[in-house]
């Protein structure tokens, strides 16, 4: 879609009421403009009675900033946060000061506040407070009609802000206060200054709730706008004058905030990911993958400078800065998830299974930040589960990375370091070491928005790492890179991780992540463990149709009989080594091992399929392809391009498959 709008005439009878309402704002403001005695304007504000009045209100409005501050964060905090009953109705009285005649408000706060209130007489005689014709009452009814401007805008800001950002933080070992103080606070800065711009200016206009229930006092209670009101009456062009300052300080408010005051926080926006498609599909890709890292890990001793490192990282970025501690895993794990996982110092576990199989709420469930799964865990010789996210050391990076947007690369790799009290210098030392040990210590000083997808990715890999971990969870780490970057990145993270002495689960669908980082593949099916082996166990024996075909296996169901497999379309499959009769079963086949031919193949085969092409796609430097049949399911055949080009294939060719009985695995399900 186009980013350009055309330009088109608006119809009329919108254009003519839209310019109306222009004009209708306009007016007043042009007859301010308009009648004020230019000449004299510096005489009327400077006259003591406007100065006191001016005085007043600055200390009143500051006053009712300072209250609305006070307050109005933490409920604003509340009510964005925290899920309670009556949640709409305490909403409803936030905003009630806003369309409340000022004057009722005043009324209502004389019957609450006032000498004969409900709580006047209890104010008075303890505190010897009385708000009625003192100043500090005056702040009361500031107050309560400007403290909803802050509520909203922040309230907005807060709802605005992904919670990926605060569990982050939480998982790299701050506390509560300190994420909310470090992390919460400064993304929410700009609705948070919107708001207080906006309470600040509608408390320094305040007059129907003050003279209501505050009074009209010189100098006690006079603020500018009630001062204009009795100007008005005894010298018109002094009101003016002070209704032209008021003025400009609303104008220049609402022109400094442009619009800000939708409290949609800008720095929210996550680091911009060049997204690509996924990955490679094939398990020979992922072979492949295997093959040239291990050829790139010979090259690259472990613990140096990655193939992607970036040019001229230093010598002591070889230096190790694990911190040499060993945890096993345990953890037993209950409700959506119900399962059992041991591991031992340094094993990476792919966790993979079909959307919605329970990868994420594992994870959560690690950190301790889900109800829907309970996680008893013992990392090294440290039962964890009775401890809060920030003091569990697992260290978490979500999908998207979540740089904290407002911190550079180097201080977000600190930012763990600095939560364990490590000492400013000591812990950007270390974050820098980081940052190069991963490839990206040139660009310690970008915000998160200046880097790519890629970097960011590399960076928020260092800041977990940084952390010094027991247990380190990656959620779909390389998901937004391209091929290339992607690539080089996964070696990165094999050469980092291979120095790391916890445990580390990666969830990914890419089988080309899973066989090439992983030392285990967990395989997660409705929240519980499907299989747990090898890499190469798992694509020699995968155990679910969904896993064979993800790392680029024929996987057909079916019921073992004497001599394979029976298949639901009442089809046969004979097998070199059969399974007991009458069990369920999955064979697994790889597309290396069909072949294709023209015209039906006589000899050996005993399975052979007649059927039609319906899709050809390369894969590297071979074809895959799918071979529709009557007969059997969906078969995919690898061959050359030199083959394909021999036997003519082109979409819709009538071809014949066969595969040999000794080339299908079967698998008790
Ligand atoms: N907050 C929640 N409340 C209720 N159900 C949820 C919640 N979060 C997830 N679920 C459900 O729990 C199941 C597991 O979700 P989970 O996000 O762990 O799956 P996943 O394996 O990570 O999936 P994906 O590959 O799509 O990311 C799904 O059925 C999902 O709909």
């Amino acid at each position: 879609m186009s980013r350009h709008r055309t330009r088109t005439r608006p119809p009329l009878t919108l254009a003519l009421p839209a310019l109306l309402a222009v004009a209708f704002l306009l007016l007043p403001l042009a007859g301010i403009l308009g009648r004020t005695e230019w000449g004299e304007v510096g005489t009327h504000l400077t006259s003591p009675g406007v100065v006191e009045a001016l005085r007043l209100s600055l200390f009143v409005s500051l006053w009712a900033l300072g209250l609305s501050l006070l307050l109005g964060v933490p409920l604003a905090w509340l009510l964005a946060r925290v899920p309670f009953k009556g949640k709409a109705f305490v909403r409803s009285l936030v905003l009630l000061p806003m369309v409340l005649p000022p004057t009722v408000g005043g009324v209502a706060l004389l019957l609450g506040f006032g000498r004969r209130g409900l709580l006047g007489p209890w104010l008075e005689g303890t505190f010897g407070i009385t708000l009625p014709f003192h100043t500090s009452g005056a702040v009361v009814a500031a107050t309560f009609v400007a403290m909803p401007f802050l509520v909203i805008s922040l309230e907005g800001a807060l709802g605005g802000l992904k919670q990926s950002y605060e569990e982050t933080a939480a998982s790299l070992g701050a506390s509560p206060v300190r994420v909310f103080f470090t992390v919460t606070l400064p993304m929410v800065a700009p609705g948070l200054i919107a708001g207080a711009a906006l309470t600040w200016a509608r408390a320094l206009g305040e007059f129907g709730a003050t003279i209501t229930f505050a009074g009209n006092l010189p100098g006690t209670t006079q603020t500018l706008p009630l001062q204009v009101y009795l100007l008005l009456q005894d010298e018109p062009e002094a009101a003016t004058s002070v209704s032209l300052l008021l003025l400009v300080i609303a104008m220049a408010v609402l022109i400094a905030l442009r619009g800000r005051w939708t409290g949609t926080p800008a720095a929210a926006r996550p680091a911009e990911v060049r997204a690509t498609g996924p990955g490679p599909a094939s398990a020979d890709e992922a072979a492949a993958a295997v093959a040239d890292e291990a050829a790139e890990t010979e090259r690259t001793p472990a613990g140096a400078l990655s193939a992607d490192g970036g040019a001229g990282a230093p010598a002591r970025a070889a230096a190790d800065p694990h911190d040499g501690g060993r945890w096993p895993l345990h953890a037993d794990v209950t409700g959506f998830n119900e399962l059992t996982l041991d591991a031992e110092p340094g094993t990476t576990i792919a966790v993979v299974g079909e959307n919605g199989a329970g990868k994420t709420t594992l994870l959560r469930a690690l950190l301790g930040l889900t109800p829907r799964a309970h996680a008893q865990l013992r990392l090294g010789d440290t039962d964890v589960t009775a401890l809060p996210p920030h003091q569990r050391q697992v260290a978490w990076v979500p999908q998207d990375g979540a740089l904290f947007p407002h911190l550079s690369a180097l201080a977000n790799t600190a930012y763990g370091l600095r939560a364990r009290r490590v000492p400013r210098a000591e812990a950007r030392r270390e974050a820098r070491l980081w940052l190069e040990r991963l490839g990206v210590g040139h660009l310690a000083a970008r915000k998160p928005a200046q880097l790519s997808g890629g970097q960011a990715q590399r960076v928020a890999l260092a800041r977990a790492l940084a952390a010094r971990p027991r247990l380190l969870l990656l959620d779909e780490p390389l998901a937004a890179l391209d091929q290339t970057t992607r690539a080089r990145v996964r070696h990165t993270l094999r050469t980092h991780l291979a120095g790391f002495g916890g445990v580390c689960l990666i969830v990914t669908h890419d089988p080309v992540e899973a066989v090439s980082l992983a030392d285990r593949v967990l395989v997660l099916a409705d929240g519980r463990t499907l299989q747990d082996a090898p890499p190469t166990e798992v694509t020699r024996h995968p155990r679910s149709p969904w896993v064979a075909r993800m790392l680029g296996r024929n996987a057909w169901p079916g019921t073992a009989s004497a001599d394979g497999l029976v298949l639901p379309t009442g089809g046969r499959l004979v097998v070199a080594e059969a399974l007991p009769e009458g069990s369920q079963a999955l064979a697994i086949i790889g597309p290396e091992a069909v072949s294709v031919h023209r015209d039906r193949p006589a000899g050996s085969p005993r399975n052979v399929w007649e059927g039609s092409v319906r899709e050809i796609t390369a894969v590297g430097s071979r074809l895959r392809v799918l071979v529709a049949s009557a007969q059997a399911p969906d078969l995919v055949a690898e061959i050359t391009p030199e083959a394909a080009a021999e036997l003519g294939l082109v979409d819709g060719s009538k071809v014949w498959t066969s595969v040999k009985a000794t080339e299908v695995t079967l698998v008790e399900l």
